[in-house]
């Protein structure tokens, strides 16, 4: 995770008076605050502070946010708002200092206060779910600015606003880094507001203060577990973005049981969407997709409701799974009150769900008589790689080859069922690390191997011939995948997709894997010229 060193806030600063926020928010001052006290933006992290901030000094886990306040101010901050423990630290402190009992859970609304609310001056579309959310957000902005709209996009990939992009830390950035980033969006004339919301955000209170038009759920299985608990906690930090608080309208896809739960538990006006044949006494759908045809790299579809409205259109990106986050966010486009006619019209002429995502299934070779194809993923968790690899399976003549890892620090539990899916799915499969972060790699990529090597004795029951074979680094995989391969393969280098940036004991590593498996693919052009 880099530091923050920089955000993407308003450039005309609009301040607001200190002692208004005070009394709007029934917080005491350790001090009487100055009338003529002024605060311009918020920010939580001394990094990023500029002249006239107020710094809201948050209570964490490896530090409390007031050690950094004396050099906030040093920065320009103008005052200080923290809980009572951090107050105590900040007596001698010379400007104002603001007291919340929890900070964390007034950030949001207060930044929102300080930059007038400027989620409530955009039309907003926030996603969440296990996976899906990256392709599904960039498919909804993709529409949207196919409608004429001038979108903005916040995830973990990149933020966009207008034509500036800047690289994620986050999936779903912090509240006071949200709500200044709202604000620039609608200082440039951004309209429209697609973002990712983690569970991790949800349950921080990093989207407090957002009322999103729309909010979408994609779906969920097992990740994360180690900062939820469980699926039942999982589920429920995901359940509150589909309250009055949190959005004005749900957009559900009820393929799995999380999802017919999750249409069941929302609490504002749902429509659920359908894109895999029903199970029986499964309750009908508001959507449902069906005549699902192979379309280019991807696949066609047709999206009909209940009452007769009808669409058919098309993804570029390859899988059962990304004709779900397409539908998704079709819907979620119609939810947010466009007419059927003008989203048909717009994606005819913007050749469908075309949007090319970082990372997400993204070609690096398409493949051809001399070389196999080389796909770069970012499938991190067990179901998302079964379905990549599936999504690949029909359009490989030759063998399926995946290069994966799981990452240290996070979730042990996913391991061993990844290496298992791993075999359960390709032909050749080849365990790396992925991000190690303080973790022994050695130690991670043993615990896929576990997993694999049990589910080898069963395909090999079923007369299936798989090899197994550990290889690391992960450049090294990556190239030795590649150059083994034949034509008429495919290499799935999954697990990391855009990312570029491996941390490994406390260091970042540059490593890229479309870099390392185009660099792979132009090895394997020279050994053949010079066989
Ligand atoms: C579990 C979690 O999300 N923790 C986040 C949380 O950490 P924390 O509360 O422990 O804060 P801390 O690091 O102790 O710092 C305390 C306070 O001091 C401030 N500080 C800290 C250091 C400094 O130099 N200056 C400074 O002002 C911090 O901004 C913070 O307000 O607040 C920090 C400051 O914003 C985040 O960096 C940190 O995210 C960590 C790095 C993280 O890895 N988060 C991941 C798990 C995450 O949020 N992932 C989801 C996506 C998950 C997925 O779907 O894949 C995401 O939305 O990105
Ligand atoms: N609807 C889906 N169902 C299952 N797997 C999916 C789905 N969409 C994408 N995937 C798989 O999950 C991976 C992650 O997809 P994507 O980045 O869109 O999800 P995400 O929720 O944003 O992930 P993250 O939160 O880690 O950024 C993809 O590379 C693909 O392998």
């Amino acid at each position: 995770m880099t530091s923050p060193t920089a955000r993407i806030r308003p450039t005309v600063p609009s301040p607001r008076s200190l002692a208004d926020l005070a009394a709007a928010f029934g917080l005491a001052a350790t001090r009487p605050v100055p009338a003529q006290a002024q605060v311009s933006a918020v920010a939580s992290d001394n990094r990023v502070v500029a002249d006239g901030d107020l710094f809201v000094a948050l209570p964490g886990a490896r530090a409390h946010g007031a050690d950094f306040a004396a050099d906030a101010v040093r920065r320009g901050a103008a005052a200080v708002l923290t809980d009572a423990a951090g107050a105590e630290r900040l007596a001698d402190l010379d400007v104002p200092v603001l007291v919340a009992d929890e900070p964390r859970t007034v950030l949001g609304p207060v930044a929102a206060w300080v930059h007038r609310e400027p989620a409530e001056q955009l039309a907003t579309f926030g996603v969440t779910g296990t996976n899906g959310k990256t392709t599904t957000s960039y498919q909804v902005d993709h529409l949207l600015r196919a409608l004429g709209r001038r979108g903005g996009l916040v995830g973990t990939v990149e933020t966009r606003a207008g034509d500036q992009v800047l690289p994620s830390r986050l999936t779903t950035p912090e509240a006071a880094d949200l709500q200044a980033l709202l604000a620039a969006m609608r200082e440039l004339g951004v309209d429209a507001l697609t973002m990712e919301v983690s569970s991790h955000a949800i349950a921080m209170h990093r989207v407090d203060g957002v009322v999103y038009d729309v909010a979408g759920f994609t779906n969920l299985s097992q990740d994360h577990l180690d900062f939820h608990g469980d699926l039942e906690s999982y589920f429920g930090a995901k359940a509150e973005l589909f309250t009055p608080a949190r959005s004005r309208r749900a957009v559900v896809v009820v393929d799995d049981v999380w999802g017919e739960r999750m249409a069941a538990a929302a609490t504002v006006p749902v429509e659920t969407v359908r894109t895999v044949p029903a199970p029986a006494g499964a309750p009908a759908a508001d959507w449902t997709v069906d005549h699902v045809e192979p379309h280019g790299t991807g696949s066609a579809f047709t999206l009909t409701h209940a009452d007769g409205r009808t669409l058919r259109t098309a993804t570029s990106l390859p899988g059962g799974f990304n004709v779900a986050n397409a539908a998704l966010a079709v819907v979620m486009v119609l939810a947010s009150g466009v007419p059927v006619g003008d989203v048909a019209a717009a994606l005819d002429a913007a050749d469908g769900l075309s949007a090319r995502v970082p990372g997400r299934m993204e070609v690096v070779a398409p493949g051809d008589a001399a070389d196999p194809r080389v796909v770069v993923d970012f499938a991190h968790n067990t179901d998302a790689l079964e379905l990549a690899l599936a999504a690949l399976r029909p359009t490989t003549p030759g063998r399926l080859v995946v290069v994966f890892g799981a990452t240290g620090d996070r979730d042990p539990g996913k391991r061993g069922a990844m290496g298992a899916a791993a075999v359960a799915g390709a032909d050749v499969v080849v365990v790396t690390d992925d991000d190690p972060h303080d973790e022994d790699a050695a130690v991670v990529r043993a615990a896929v191997l576990a997993g694999a090597r049990e589910a080898l004795a069963a395909a090999r029951a079923a007369g299936r011939e798989v090899s197994l074979v550990e290889v690391a680094p992960r450049a090294d995989a990556i190239r030795r995948a590649v150059l083994d391969a034949a034509p008429g393969d495919t290499v799935l280098v999954a697990g990391r997709g855009h990312e570029t940036i491996q941390e490994v004991g406390g260091v970042d590593l540059e490593l890229d894997d479309r870099v390392e498996a185009r660099t792979a693919v132009h090895a394997r052009a020279e050994r053949n010229t010079s066989a």
